[in-house]
């Protein structure tokens, strides 16, 4: 019994023991299921807070659009109503304007027909004046011929002016229209150059060119080596041939030391070939600065205005037209000798360019390759001095007295007659060789010291000894300047 009581006991613990292991894992799973369940809880809450704030948002982006699009459709309205107030106020000005102007219009006509009556009215009356004049003319024999008189006087009187104008214009034209570079020119010195230069040129070098036959010189007073002066003929011969012909014409350059008669030649050159003749210094162009390329322009435009064509002779060609890339040469410069090559890039019909330069190799490459014609003026020989010696003799000892009369016989300020004696050929030929290295500027020189000395003495008399003096003084002058300038004497003769 003790045994069962027992037994029942342990079975008791036992269940109580499952019992109670059953209701720990009940509670265990519970317990779980509880967490689980509040885990799902605070995510469904979170998850609900997201989108209420999505809402939020939205709804407020809503709200806003609503508003812009409020405010845009509010500024549309007002756009809208201005224009079409505008265009209102537009209309309405539109046909203020046409009323005015048919206003305006309307007495325009109204004025232009009472115009019309007047002159209608006017024009009957003078034709009634003259019917009645010219009746009466054609009736009477005496004012038929005042009126054919007093016609004719008339239009002689409006061709007198008429042509007059016309040259008083082309004097004033070709004074102030010649160029500022221009320093020297055959062109428009007087109004009637035009006529009266081709004229004399023509009858005097026909003259000349005989008298050259006889004496050999057919330059004038220009004195050269015979076979230079020879090729100066023979290029003006050319020139005028050129032009008779309508083919271009050929630049020339002149080189040589200074005073050699390179301006001289190429003066007589553009004569005897029946051209203008314009003369610039190429060391005028530099101070012009940033206007030199203007004024290129300029005096080829002037140039090109000559009916016979123009010889433009450059003096102190190197000045302008020294080697483009000389580093001292200034911007300006090298623009006004880029505008001359574009002006002279082709053969011209209208232009020769004569240059004339001391240093010829100081010339650009581009300018050198324009020229066709190369002259070399030495200084004069023996020969040419002794002809130079007699040339000024004669014009500044020889002539000084003789009177000259001005334009209507005024008579010139009168210089005193000198009296020579003693100068022989053979005094001339020795000054000649005495003179070797003069260029023909330092001969005409001379003689001006000549004449001077002679003015200077008591009896106005040249003789041998005061010849003599002058032309050593002279010599010893040449010498000394050759010394402080330190050159070399150049070359004399060809
Ligand atoms: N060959 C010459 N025959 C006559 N006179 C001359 C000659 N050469 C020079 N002369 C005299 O010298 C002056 C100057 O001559 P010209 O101006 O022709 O020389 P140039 O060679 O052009 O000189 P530059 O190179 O200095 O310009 C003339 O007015 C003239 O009096």
């Amino acid at each position: 019994m003790k045994k069962q009581e027992e037994t029942r006991q342990v079975e008791l613990a036992k269940n109580k023991a499952e019992f109670q292991a059953l209701q720990a894992q009940h509670e265990t799973a519970e317990h779980e299921s509880q967490r689980a369940r509040n885990q799902e809880l605070v995510k469904m809450q979170e998850e609900s807070s997201i989108r209420q704030d999505q809402i939020r948002r939205a709804t407020e982006e809503q709200i806003q659009a609503q508003r812009r699009q409020t405010e845009g459709e509010k500024a549309e309205i007002e756009r809208e109503t201005i224009r079409v107030k505008a265009l209102a106020e537009a209309e309405g000005r539109a046909y203020e304007a046409k009323l005015s102007e048919e206003v305006n219009r309307r007495m325009l006509v109204e004025r232009a027909n009472a115009e019309r009556e007047k002159w209608i009215s006017a024009i009957n009356t003078t034709f009634d004046h003259i019917g009645g004049g010219l009746r009466a003319i054609l009736t009477d024999q005496n004012k038929l011929i005042v009126a054919v008189g007093g016609v004719t006087t008339l239009a002689a009187g409006v061709y007198t002016t008429r042509e007059g104008a016309r040259v008083v214009w082309g004097y004033v034209d070709r004074i102030l229209g010649q160029p500022s570079l221009i320093r020297e020119s055959s062109r428009g010195k007087y109004p009637w150059s035009g006529v009266l230069s081709r004229i004399v040129s023509s009858t005097s070098n026909k003259l000349k060119w005989k008298d050259s036959g006889k004496k050999g010189n057919g330059l004038g007073d220009v004195i050269l080596h015979p076979s230079l002066q020879k090729r100066i003929e023979q290029l003006a011969n050319a020139t005028a041939n050129t032009q008779t012909h309508q083919s271009p014409f050929r630049n020339m350059l002149f080189y040589g030391p200074p005073g050699t008669g390179k301006t001289m030649a190429a003066r007589e050159l553009s004569q005897k070939s029946g051209l203008d003749y314009a003369l610039m210094t190429g060391g005028d162009v530099a101070p012009l600065g940033s206007q030199a390329v203007t004024k290129i322009h300029q005096l080829f435009d002037w140039a090109k205005k000559s009916k016979r064509g123009l010889l433009l002779f450059i003096d102190e060609a190197d000045a302008f037209l020294c080697e483009r890339n000389k580093t001292y040469m200034s911007e300006d410069q090298r623009s006004a000798l880029n505008a001359l090559l574009f002006r002279t890039g082709d053969q011209s019909k209208d232009i020769v360019l004569a240059l004339a330069t001391n240093r010829p190799g100081d010339l650009d490459s581009a300018v050198a390759d324009r020229i066709d014609e190369v002259l070399e003026f030495p200084l004069p020989g023996e020969d040419e001095r002794h002809k130079l010696l007699k040339l000024y003799l004669d014009k500044y000892i020889v002539k000084a007295g003789q009177s000259k009369s001005g334009w209507f016989g005024q008579s010139q300020p009168q210089q005193e007659k000198i009296i020579i004696t003693g100068i022989s050929e053979e005094v001339i030929r020795e000054a000649a060789a005495k003179t070797q290295g003069f260029s023909g500027r330092e001969i005409a020189k001379l003689m001006v010291s000549v004449q001077a000395a002679v003015y200077g003495s008591k009896d106005c008399e040249l003789n041998s000894e005061l010849f003599r003096e002058v032309v050593d003084y002279k010599v010893a002058e040449h010498q000394q300047r050759r010394k402080l300038a330190g050159s070399e004497t150049p070359g004399e003769g060809i």
